[in-house]
């Protein structure tokens, strides 16, 4: 019927804006409560162009496109400027900033002059589009759900691509992303601008479906309804955006029906059990009703894009001779406050040598670890990677430097699959944005990036988990797998954080064989360890730190015997 057409339209349009917030709030873990405001910018610009009362431009040919294109063009801007201003702001921060931004907009629609105040602009003309007109609810039906279906493939596409997987680790991964080379201001800003632009080309649809715009549909009540439909439809997938979308509008027209005949027509009753429903149903599937869905299919394991035909090998830097320096430290020093964490700390590492640093609990070996990868910054002192100084770079400036590294406690996606993870390492050897991933133009990248992956879990013995979620490995293997995501990026030097913690008698020999291969191939490793027999068998020299300090530096087999070192770990006892 015409009303169950209406219907329809306004959930294809409201799922649209609700995509957006999918990809920013669920996968990117960016809360948005704006997003409605962007809606307003796209139907306000089409209804400014195209109403008798304004610009009047009504169904010339070409008009809907001129709006469309004016619209988006509008909403990205704003969406640049606030996405400047707002996404480098963290916790509680970002979603007050956008609920300050919504409200903004939402006043602007109402009192900038032109735009009809609060009761808005009327009488906006059909949709014509090649010559067919739009006027019937039924016609348009089909533009808003082809639009819909579109923006779900190229949200799909982009999420399973090298852009993708850097939004994806957006959510509790951001500080792994950036040093493996990930720009992550950037990702954050590209989920931000494309849910932006679904909003603005929800707008245009509003515009012509209901032929008349007012301020009450773009305030922070309806920016707090898409992130209803986002969360109850299930936030970390596209199809949750339907979901979500038409259990909040089919809900709504329900409650209306019914309640007035239960409760009687006096008082708001709709909003009230509107509101303990989403609750209950919140309790009930946490993962949104999508997830409840999914739960029930057949599970359908996804499988990337990965090549059975051999792709050939992404390009390599030029790596260092072996016995070349690689890294030379001198006179590092970091303090906090009274404390020095790393006191005139030095050393080097050459290319093919195994470098460990040991030394008791808060010698100061992960504040070297952090200070060498650039994640914090030494109060003196130089550090010095391949002939450069890098003292104050970002952590992704000298990923991209060929430092390349793992984590003391594990950091990865763990609904992610491990092919995936470790596909991140790689993200700076590939260069294709967004969108050519958003229209699946990066195909032989994608294939060569994810092959790569694949080359270094099989070299590390993960070959046959490829597929596996991340989270489900033993964490003996999870250390295996940062380590195959650090050797991805193409690294001359590997900082490895206690790698053998947690692992098993035959998976640290079966570690302690790959390094040997990698040293051999001339990779410079330097790593921290608690493990005296994993490092004294292995290693090349040794670094004793007690204090934030060297106390000693040799062959291991020196070292074990050093007066030093023997009062350090035990106290001065044989
Ligand atoms: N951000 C910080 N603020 C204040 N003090 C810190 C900070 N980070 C480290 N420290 C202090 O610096 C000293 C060295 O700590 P660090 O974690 O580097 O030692 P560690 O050798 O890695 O120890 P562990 O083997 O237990 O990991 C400790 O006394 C620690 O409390």
């Amino acid at each position: 019927s015409a009303y169950q057409m209406t219907l329809l339209n306004h959930i294809g349009i409201y799922a649209l804006t609700a995509l957006g917030v999918v990809l920013l709030t669920g996968v990117a873990g960016m809360t948005s409560f704006g997003q409605a405001a962007f809606v307003g910018l796209g139907a306000y610009t089409t209804a400014v162009l195209l109403a008798p009362s304004t610009l009047d431009l009504g169904a010339r040919v070409g008009s809907p496109w001129l709006a469309l294109g004016l619209g988006l063009l509008l909403t990205l801007a704003f969406a640049l400027v606030l996405g400047l201003l707002t996404l480098r702001l963290s916790g509680h921060y970002l979603p007050l900033g956008t609920i300050a931004w919504g409200i903004s907009l939402y006043s602007l629609f109402g009192t900038v002059e032109g735009l009809g105040g609060h009761t808005g602009i009327a009488d906006l003309p059909p949709l014509t589009l090649f010559g067919v007109s739009f006027a019937d609810t039924r016609r348009l039906y089909y533009v808003i759900w082809l639009v819909l279906l579109g923006a779900i493939w190229v949200t799909s596409n982009l999420l399973d691509s090298r852009t993708g997987r850097a939004i994806r680790a957006l959510k509790g991964g951001q500080e792994m992303a950036s040093s493996m080379g990930v720009n992550v201001f950037r990702a954050k800003m590209t989920a931000f601008l494309v849910a932006a632009a679904f909003a603005g080309v929800a707008g245009w649809l509003y515009a012509y479906n209901q032929r008349f715009v007012s301020p009450a549909p773009f305030g922070l009540n309806a920016g707090i309804d898409y992130l209803f439909m986002g969360l109850l439809g299930g936030i970390g997938s596209v199809w949750g955006a339907i979901v979500g979308a038409a259990s909040v509008i089919l809900l709504r027209e329900w409650l209306q029906d019914v309640l007035p005949h239960l409760l009687g027509r006096s008082g708001n009753f709709e909003s009230i059990v509107f509101g303990l429903l989403i609750v209950l149903v919140m309790q009930r599937w946490p993962g949104g009703l999508w997830s409840a869905v999914q739960a029930r299919l057949p599970r359908n394991r996804l499988r990337a894009r990965l090549s059975e035909q051999p792709v050939p090998e992404l390009p390599r830097r030029q790596p260092p001779r072996k016995g070349e320096r690689v890294l030379e430290v001198s006179g590092l020093t970091r303090r906090f406050g009274g404390l020095v964490a790393n006191k005139d700390m030095a050393l080097r590492v050459d290319a093919g040598e195994i470098l460990a640093v040991i030394g008791p609990n808060g010698a100061g070996k992960s504040t070297l670890f952090n200070l060498l990868s650039c994640v914090d910054t030494p109060n003196a002192g130089e550090i010095v990677f391949l002939g450069e100084r890098i003292n104050g770079y970002s952590p992704r400036k000298v990923a991209r430097a060929g430092l390349s590294r793992t984590f003391q406690h594990v950091k990865l996606l763990p609904r992610m699959t491990v092919l995936e993870n470790v596909a991140i390492g790689a993200h700076q050897r590939g260069h294709r944005g967004v969108f050519a991933s958003a229209l699946r133009l990066d195909g032989t990248e994608e294939a060569r990036l994810l092959a790569e992956a694949r080359r270094q879990l099989e070299r590390v013995g993960l070959g046959e988990y490829l597929h596996h979620e991340a989270g489900s490995l033993a964490l003996g293997q999870q250390r295996i797998l940062e380590i195959a995501r650090a050797l991805c990026a193409d690294p001359c030097l590997l900082l490895l954080d206690e790698p053998a913690a947690g692992l098993r008698h035959k998976e640290k020999q079966a570690l302690a064989e790959l390094l040997r291969k990698l040293r051999a191939e001339g990779m410079a490793v330097l790593l921290v360890e608690h493990d005296m027999d994993f490092v004294m068998g292995l290693v090349d020299r040794v670094v004793v730190m007690e204090f934030g300090q060297r106390i000693a530096e040799g062959l291991p087999e020196e070292v074990q015997r050093n007066p030093a070192v023997l009062e350090a770990y035990l106290g001065g006892a044989e």
